[in-house]
């Protein structure tokens, strides 16, 4: 069995400085090279499979493209490894006066070759041009080179399969950035630890599927992760079961502060959001109650907040508008002592009503839920190249738990704590995907599950909802919320012997 230690650095990921910190460490405790052998072991053992699945290892052909740091010496090393099994590997050194040593002398000793350009044909390639070094994009002679190779003929499918070792080249390691040219790899092998650009930003992208090899890190990584990225367990874990005795009002109230005669969709959409998480009842409280009850008729609506009756957690600012009505309706949600969403309007208002500081001496928790236009309107200033960072910021600021939207959502609250959901779907950026969202995360808040998780779990089960709708088709938001239902954890009954 894994220890806790092991398996949160399989999924938490940290930052270089961290990285090499652990690895200082571990390395004192090991014979020399030991750290770099486990690596191209690991990543050797994937290449192999990869081989194996598409013709088999021998006489498979794989090129090496190898930077003048360890990143290219790991690209020797496990290519030393499949030279070993058969395969043909021929190693193409960026700056050959630069090139690890000992990684060469033994890839030469396997059989494997040099090679000054990129062959015509080439099943895999493995990716050794930088990785925790990296800065900036990747230079001009790399990218020529990454891109040669994309272009060789393999023996099947139309390109060859890209493996990256650690970290693809040209994606900044702390933050997902790609300042400039990148090598898109279909697998990334991460060694010791996921990094934040494996798994935030245009970073997430570039690495394709995300593997990490177990080198021994674990324990010694002693400062705490930048993020965790959500996993379907952590959700199950969080969701909240009804025990053997409950009722509408245990289970939670979500109200919602949705919609306009403008736009009653939003607050229909929200509803139907709301619908899909754990709440016993749902409460509407605003002008979009005929279109709300009409889709779900389950819903008890009343024209406003003040006279909704008890509610445990508010959603507000879906299609509100942002005229005097609606900032009433905001000021009240934010009066009620109970948690809240904000989106969507209830975030312009916030800055165009000047009511951002009445969130920091709010008592119950708040979760913001901006996009990147709402994040330069609260924050002043775009997301940038940091989303972590950016998310940290106005979380701290704010003191609110941020959920900055993205293909991949940042999640952040005031004390630091970070997670990111790997769920993200393109199928998601359609009109009315964030409303479903909103009233999902209000239920959850309604259900007393803390704002963090309550955020970071609907995050991850919207992306999953995004994603099986649209493996049926083209999406629309009540799509989303009808995946919603499917893929939400089942809280199951209790057994009615034994419990
Ligand atoms: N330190 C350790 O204990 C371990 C390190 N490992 C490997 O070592 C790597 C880190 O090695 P290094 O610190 O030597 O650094 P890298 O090999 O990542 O980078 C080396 C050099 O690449 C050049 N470079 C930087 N940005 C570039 C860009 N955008 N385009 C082209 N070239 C660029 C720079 O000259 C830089 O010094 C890890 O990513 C991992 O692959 C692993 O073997 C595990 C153990």
């Amino acid at each position: 069995m894994l220890s806790l230690a092991v398996m949160d650095s399989l999924r938490a990921a940290y930052r270089v400085a961290d990285v090499r910190a652990a690895e200082a460490g571990l390395a004192a405790t090991v014979p020399g090279g030991t750290l770099m052998a486990r690596a191209a072991a690991g990543l050797a053992r994937r290449c192999g499979t990869l081989l194996g699945e598409s013709g088999g290892r021998y006489g498979a052909r794989v090129l090496l493209l190898v930077g003048v740091g360890d990143n290219g010496g790991d690209a020797l090393l496990a290519g030393a490894r499949l030279a070993r099994q058969g395969v043909a590997v021929g190693a193409l050194p960026l700056d050959p006066a630069r090139t690890h040593a000992a990684g060469l002398a033994a890839l030469r000793a396997a059989g494997g070759r040099v090679v000054d350009a990129v062959p015509d044909r080439v099943d895999l390639v493995v990716d050794g041009i930088v990785g925790l070094g990296s800065a900036g994009g990747l230079r001009p002679a790399a990218a020529a080179a990454a891109a040669a190779a994309r272009a060789a003929r393999p023996r099947a499918g139309t390109r060859p399969v890209v493996v990256a070792a650690d970290l693809p080249s040209g994606v900044a390691p702390d933050t997902g950035d790609v300042p400039g040219a990148a090598v898109p790899a279909d697998v990334t092998v991460a060694f010791g630890c996921l990094k934040p650009g494996l798994v935030v930003g245009a970073g997430a992208r570039c690495a394709g599927r995300v593997e990490v090899v177990d080198i021994g890190l674990g324990p010694w990584l002693r400062a705490g992760p930048a993020l965790r990225v959500a996993t379907e367990a952590d959700v199950a874990r969080w969701w909240p079961r009804p025990g053997r005795v409950t009722d509408k009002y245990r289970r939670g109230v979500v109200g919602l502060a949705t919609g306009s005669a403008g736009y009653p969709g939003a607050a229909v959409l929200s509803a139907a959001g709301a619908s899909a998480g754990p709440a016993g009842m749902l409460r509407y409280a605003g002008p979009a109650r005929a279109a709300v009850l009409a889709a779900h008729p389950q819903v008890v609506a009343t024209g406003a907040v003040a006279e909704a009756g008890r509610v445990q957690a508010w959603v507000c600012g879906c299609g509100l508008g942002t005229d005097a009505a609606a900032a009433a309706t905001l000021r009240a949600v934010l009066a009620a002592p109970v948690p809240a969403v904000l989106d969507a309007d209830a975030l312009t208002l916030l800055v165009d009503g000047g009511m951002a500081d009445l969130l920091r001496d709010r008592a119950a928790g708040v979760v913001l839920t901006p996009h990147d236009g709402e994040f330069r309107r609260l924050a002043g200033a775009d997301p940038g190249a940091d989303r972590v960072d950016a998310a940290q910021r106005l979380a701290a600021w704010t003191r609110c738990v941020v959920l900055l939207k993205g293909d991949r959502t940042v999640v952040a609250d005031p004390a630091g704590e970070t997670w990111v959901s790997p769920t993200g779907t393109a199928a998601l950026a359609s009109a009315g995907t964030g409303d479903v969202l909103a009233g999902l995360l209000g239920a959850l808040l309604a259900a007393r599950v803390p704002p963090l998780r309550a955020a970071v779990a609907a995050a991850y089960l919207h992306g999953r909802a995004g994603r099986a709708a649209a493996a049926a088709g083209a999406v629309t938001a009540p799509d989303v919320a009808a995946a919603l239902r499917r893929v939400v954890p089942r809280t199951g009954e209790p057994d009615p012997v034994r419990d």
